[in-house]
């Protein structure tokens, strides 16, 4: 099976200058996704799951290791050492990147936020705002939120918004921390869904989960990580 992303010797140390101590996040961690495959990461807190996901997407830069990227952009290019423009473009091309907190641009509105999602996929304007009114309503954001900043949502209305942003280009390699974190059953049933439909799609992911049961079905691989390693 044709990999899209290969993980090899994978760590991540911070060193609190304050404190003069350095804390291992995650410590060579291994593995690949295969094109089309969803991998799904647990643990207890702490344990450096998100840091994983954080250094594919290049929000933390690993200490060690290699994450192999095989891009539509550039063809197989490492994530660690990728230029910022590169990075940058592939953010909007080809990754999304799915977590309770949310990065929007100030004085954006949800409807804008995921409009800008839509356009950085290539559709043309028109078909972007079509398309982020459907998922706004699809992931049940009342309609009395889309014009206004989100900056004052819920936590549960932020991460439905940034599902939304996420999930209207259908991106190659999605990243998911938690997505249902503070969703009631009903829309975490609408996320599974729409994930699995992605994945049918052909969408690659990693995901986060603290919610075992969510996971039947979607998942092809599941790992367990520990104190930073896998187990
Ligand atoms: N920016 C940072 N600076 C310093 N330490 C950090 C930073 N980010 C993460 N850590 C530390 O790395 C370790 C792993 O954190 P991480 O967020 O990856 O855990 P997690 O498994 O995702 O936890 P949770 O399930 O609670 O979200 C923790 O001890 C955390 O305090």
């Amino acid at each position: 099976m044709e990999k899209i992303l290969e993980i090899q010797g994978l760590s991540k140390d911070f060193f609190l200058h304050e404190q003069k101590r350095e804390i291992k996040s995650c410590r060579d961690i291994s593995f690949a996704l295969d094109k089309g495959g969803f991998i799904g990461i647990v643990g207890t807190s702490g344990a450096g799951k998100s840091t994983v996901l954080r250094c594919i997407y290049r929000t933390y830069l690993a200490t060690t290791g290699s994450v192999i990227y095989d891009s539509l952009s550039y063809g197989k290019l490492d994530l660690v050492t990728a230029s910022e423009r590169q990075i940058i473009h592939l953010r909007k091309a080809e990754m999304g990147y799915v977590s309770q907190f949310l990065s929007i641009l100030p004085r954006t509105t949800a409807r804008q936020h995921v409009i800008n999602g839509a356009l950085d996929a290539g559709f043309s304007y028109e078909e972007a705002s079509q398309k982020a009114e459907e998922m706004l309503r699809y992931f049940k954001l009342h309609e009395n939120l889309w014009d206004i900043y989100p900056n004052t949502f819920s936590g549960g209305e932020k991460l439905r918004l940034n599902l939304a942003h996420a999930m209207v280009k259908a991106p190659r390699l999605l990243l998911l921390d938690e997505p249902t974190a503070s969703l009631d059953n009903h829309t975490k049933r609408l996320v599974k869904e729409l994930l699995a439909k992605l994945k049918s799609e052909g969408t690659s992911m990693i995901g986060i989960f603290h919610d075992l049961e969510f996971m039947e079905g979607l998942c092809d691989k599941v790992y367990n990580i520990s104190q930073g390693t896998f187990c």
